[in-house]
C-alpha cells in the first residue's frame, strides 16, 4: 500500500498549483524557487487549503477528495517549521507530551512518551528547561521532538532549517538525518538548501510555477537536470541546444554560439533538441586567448562572483546562449584579476560535456 499517495489541485487568488506525489516511505524534498507552491503543497497534505480536485491518501485512508476533507487536527500529520513555535511557559518534556495529552493518551504516558523522544533527539538532560533556556538548533529538535511523539503517518517540514546559523545548521541537520533515518512514516521537506536535499532526502521534487518540473532520485537529478533552476541547485551549469549537421559533434545554442562535445546520443539526430551539462570546476578561465585551446571557448564577461570556502564560483555571461559558472580557486581569483566586468577566455573541454535528450 503506498503510504503517500497524493494529488494535489489547488486554487489560490492568482496561483495554481498541480502536483502529484506518491511515496512509500523515505523523505522527499520539495525545491523551487520562491512562489512556486512548495508551501502551498505542504499545507494542502496538511489540510490548511482545501483541493480543487485530487486527493490525498495516507496509510490507505482517505484525508481528501471530491467528498472528503479532514480538518488538520483529524489528520495523523506532524509538523515543523522554521520557528519551533514552542509554548514559551512550558518545559520541553510538557511542550512534547502537549501532542500525545491532546490526542487522549494519559498524563504519565504522554510525559514518557514525550521523555523518550526528547531522548531520541539529544535532548534528555534538558527536559526540564522551558524554550527560552535552551539554544536555536535545541529548540528546533524539541520541535522535531513534538511532531514525532504523536507517531504520525506523514511528517512535514518546511524550511526547519532556515532560522539556524550555519554551524548550527549543520549539527542539527545531522541529528534531524539521524531520527529521520529511524521514522517509519513519509517525510515531505520543504527547503532551499541544496545541502538539505541532497543530505537529507532519498527523492527530489521540484516545482516551477506550481507544476512538478522534475523528479528522481538525488543521483538522477545530478545526472540530467532538466532545467536551469534544478542544475543550479545541484550545481551544474545546464546548456540547451540542437544538434547541428555535419562536422565534429555539437550543439548549436539560441544565440548563434556553437558547444563542441565529445558524445551525443546514439539515436539523435540533427535538429533534435539536447541538454548539455558541464561541471564548474571544468570551466578554465584565461586572461588572453590561449594558444592550445580547449575545443569550446568564449570570451566572457564576469557579472558575479560568490566565494565558499576555498573557492569562488565565477558567472560569466556576454555571449547569446553562453551563460557559464566556472569554479576556481581564490589564489586563481586573485591571480586573474577577477572582478565584475572583467571580461575573461572560458574553455571548457568536449569530454567534459555530458550530453541528453531534452
Ligand atoms: N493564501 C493565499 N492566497 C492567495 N495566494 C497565495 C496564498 N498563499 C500563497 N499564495 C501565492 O501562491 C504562490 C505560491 O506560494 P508558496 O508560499 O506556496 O510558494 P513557495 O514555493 O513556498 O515560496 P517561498 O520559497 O517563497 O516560500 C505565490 O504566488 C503566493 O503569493
Amino acid at each position: 500500500m503506498t503510504a503517500l499517495d497524493a494529488s494535489l489541485a489547488v486554487r489560490l487568488d492568482g496561483f495554481d498549483l498541480d502536483v502529484a506525489l506518491r511515496r512509500e516511505h523515505g523523505v522527499t524534498a520539495v525545491l523551487g524557487p520562491n512562489g512556486s507552491g512548495k508551501t502551498t503543497a505542504l499545507k494542502a497534505l496538511a489540510g490548511l487549503h482545501t483541493l480543487e480536485s485530487g486527493h490525498v491518501r495516507v496509510a490507505g485512508t482517505t484525508w481528501a477528495d471530491a467528498r472528503t476533507h479532514l480538518p488538520p487536527e483529524a489528520r495523523s500529520v506532524g509538523m515543523v517549521l522554521a520557528d519551533p513555535l514552542l509554548f514559551p511557559h512550558l518545559t520541553l518534556l510538557d511542550n512534547v507530551a502537549f501532542g500525545p495529552r491532546s490526542r487522549g493518551m494519559p498524563r504519565a504516558a504522554a510525559r514518557s512518551r514525550a521523555a523518550e523522544e526528547l531522548g531520541r533527539v539529544g535532548l534528555a538532560e534538558l527536559t526540564g528547561r522551558r524554550p527560552s533556556q535552551v539554544s536555536q538548533g535545541q529548540a528546533q529538535r524539541a520541535a522535531l521532538a513534538r511532531a514525532l511523539a504523536t507517531d504520525p503517518a506523514l511528517l512535514l517540514l518546511d524550511e526547519p532549517l532556515s532560522a539556524l546559523d550555519p554551524q548550527t545548521r549543520s549539527v542539527t541537520r545531522a541529528d534531524l538525518s539521524h531520527r529521520l533515518r529511524d521514522y517509519a512514516g513519509v517525510t515531505v521537506l520543504v527547503t532551499h538548501d541544496p545541502l538539505d536535499a541532497l543530505t537529507l532526502a532519498d527523492h527530489l521534487l521540484f516545482l516551477e510555477g506550481g507544476r512538478v518540473v522534475q523528479s528522481g532520485t538525488p543521483a538522477e537529478i545530478v545526472a540530467r537536470p532538466r532545467s536551469p533552476y534544478v542544475a543550479g541547485v545541484v550545481g551544474l551549469n545546464l546548456v540547451h541546444g540542437r544538434l547541428a549537421g555535419g562536422g565534429p559533434p555539437r550543439l548549436a545554442l539560441a544565440g548563434g554560439a556553437e558547444l563542441v562535445v565529445a558524445e551525443v546520443p546514439a539515436d539523435a539526430r540533427p535538429g533534435d533538441e539536447l541538454l548539455a551539462t558541464v561541471n564548474p570546476a571544468a570551466v578554465t578561465l584565461f586572461t588572453e586567448r590561449p594558444e592550445a585551446s580547449a575545443r569550446n571557448l568564449w570570451h566572457l564577461e564576469v557579472a558575479a562572483v560568490t566565494v565558499t570556502g576555498q573557492r569562488a564560483r565565477v558567472r560569466l555571461h556576454g555571449v547569446p546562449g553562453v551563460e557559464l559558472v566556472a569554479e576556481v580557486t581564490l589564489p586563481a581569483v586573485a591571480q586573474l584579476g577577477v572582478t565584475v566586468g572583467t571580461r575573461l577566455w572560458a574553455g571548457v573541454k568536449a569530454t567534459e560535456v555530458e550530453v541528453y535528450p531534452a
